[in-house]
């Protein structure tokens, strides 16, 4: 295995260093990705502002990291997609500057705390017990310096970039390059979390049992 293989994944399958391409995805996958370290605990997420940042400490590991391309996710300047993850509510916390933060939409499912100076968001929290996501807040793992977080595994709510004004007739080379970086293509999630939420309100229904 070769020093790059070992950086950038190779053993699993994921490619180890993608080819080159004009199709852009988001500047942390675009050369492709480090694996998770083993033991990997967490981090802190600092804000782009360059005085007074946004602190967010975060002790877990991510889960579920992938890219997203709805129009409600933050993402850095130039990027097509967002990269985002999960992890449990309590293992987020604001350790600088809480006073910047303001709710996007407090009426959408995730609430997204971003900086009111440099737009930012920090993390997304669901409120509403009933949602089959609740207890999981969504965190951006390129706001933390540290190396170690779980690989983006998948990519999510593709088609609606072009809600954001990507060129509907250049989806057939975003899929494809998508799946060249080893992120399967999905027009909402991916099917073991569309099976997750379906199968919460299954339940809720009373249809499965609980
Ligand atoms: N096509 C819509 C999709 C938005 C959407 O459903 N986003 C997903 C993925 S982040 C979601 O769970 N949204 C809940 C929310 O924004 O609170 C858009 O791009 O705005
Ligand atoms: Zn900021
Ligand atoms: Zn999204």
């Amino acid at each position: 295995m070769s020093f790059l293989s070992g950086i950038f994944g190779g053993a699993d399958g994921k490619p180890s260093a993608p080819p080159p391409s004009s199709v852009k995805i988001h500047p942390q996958v675009d050369n492709g990705y480090p694996p998770a370290k083993p033991g990997f605990a967490g981090g802190t997420l600092t804000c782009h502002c360059k005085s007074n940042p946004v602190k967010v400490r975060i002790s877990a590991q991510s889960a579920h990291n992938h890219v997203c391309g709805c129009t409600k996710c933050w993402k850095p300047a130039g990027a097509v997609f967002s990269q985002i993850a999960v992890v449990p509510r309590d293992s987020v916390s604001v350790i600088a500057n809480a006073d910047k933060l303001e709710i996007v939409n407090p009426a959408a499912p995730i609430q997204r705390y971003a900086c009111k100076d440099c737009g930012v968001h920090m993390y997304g929290r669901i409120e509403n017990t009933e949602h089959p996501l609740y207890g999981l807040d969504f965190i951006h793992t390129e706001l933390s310096n540290e190396d170690g977080w779980s690989p983006p595994e998948f990519a999510a709510f593709v088609s609606s970039i072009i809600e954001s004004g990507y060129p509907p007739a250049k989806m057939d080379g975003i899929r494809a390059r998508l799946r060249e970086l080893g992120l399967e293509p999905y027009d909402a999630l991916s099917p073991p979390i569309m099976d997750l939420i379906a199968t919460h309100t299954a339940k809720k229904n009373g249809v499965l049992a609980a």
